[in-house]
């Protein structure tokens, strides 16, 4: 079982609206969990979200962030801009934007730069496609997914996150069997032992997306290297996602305990 209190992050994408808005707010509000929980809304959202959402524990966080600080880039949102209004982290490098908004390592790594600058948590998002696993070349493209985007970063009292979502499992409800999402978590921590240092890699958190839902993520949660996952489709469904954050309380609690 994971080592570290979980974050569960919701992740809406192009979804939802002031009904979701309004029925994740009633849904969360006063409530307490032991385990750190996060939406990310589409930026429009953020900050009503914020605004409903400041008595309570719930983080809200953004699904992209500009590797801009400031200018002449239309359309675009600033790690600074997003702290400002309250965010407390932000997705980068999504396989949704490495895929059809031509995001790379290179663009993540300014961007994991620009978070960090700002105090803003980035979750770097990586993760093998269907050809990539069945040539059994995942280990290779983490690698690289990782070393690139967070090569010249320096985490010194900052926070950051690593989501492992294989893009193969993302919408299709195949979620990765437990232990190969471990097996895969585990050269991820690995990987960071070298890039940040043992002490350091020990801390971060690791988190599994990937067609999650309420029926697997506590399995999912008990594996050493999992702290947290980021679920897309099921956190479209206020009750279905607390559901999957109960889960992840449950161990919360067995740490805690
Ligand atoms: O992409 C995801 C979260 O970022 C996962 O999406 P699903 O949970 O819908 O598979």
């Amino acid at each position: 079982m994971s080592k570290r209190i979980p974050i569960v992050v919701a992740n809406w994408k192009l979804n939802g609206g002031i009904d979701l808005l309004c029925a994740s707010v009633a849904a969360f509000i006063g409530k307490h969990f032991s385990t750190k929980i996060a939406i990310c809304p589409p930026y429009i959202y953020m900050r009503d979200m914020l605004n409903f959402l400041q008595h309570s524990e719930i983080i809200v966080g953004s699904q992209n962030v500009s590797k801009f600080g400031s200018g002449a880039y239309t359309g675009e949102t600033s790690a600074q801009m997003l702290k400002d209004v309250g965010a407390g982290l932000c997705l980068i490098g999504h396989s949704e934007r490495r895929q059809m908004f031509n995001e790379n390592d290179g663009s993540c790594q300014i961007k994991v730069n620009q978070a960090l600058a700002s105090d803003l948590m980035p979750v770097l998002c990586i993760g093998e496609n269907a050809q990539q696993r069945e040539a059994g070349i995942t280990n290779d493209v983490l690698f690289r997914q990782m070393h690139d985007a967070l090569a010249d970063t320096d985490i010194t009292n900052k926070e950051i996150c690593i989501a492992y979502e294989p893009v193969w499992a993302i919408g299709t409800g195949q979620a990765a069997s437990p232990e190969d999402a471990q097996a895969v978590h585990g050269f991820i921590r690995q990987e960071l032992c070298v890039i940040y240092g043992v002490e350091r890699a020990e801390k971060i958190h690791i988190l599994y997306g990937g067609s999650v839902n309420k029926s697997n993520a506590r399995e999912l949660m008990n594996q050493e290297d999992i702290d947290g996952l980021l679920v897309g489709g099921a956190s479209l469904d206020p009750n279905h996602f607390i559901e999957i954050c109960k889960q992840a309380e449950i161990v919360a609690e067995e740490i805690e305990g």
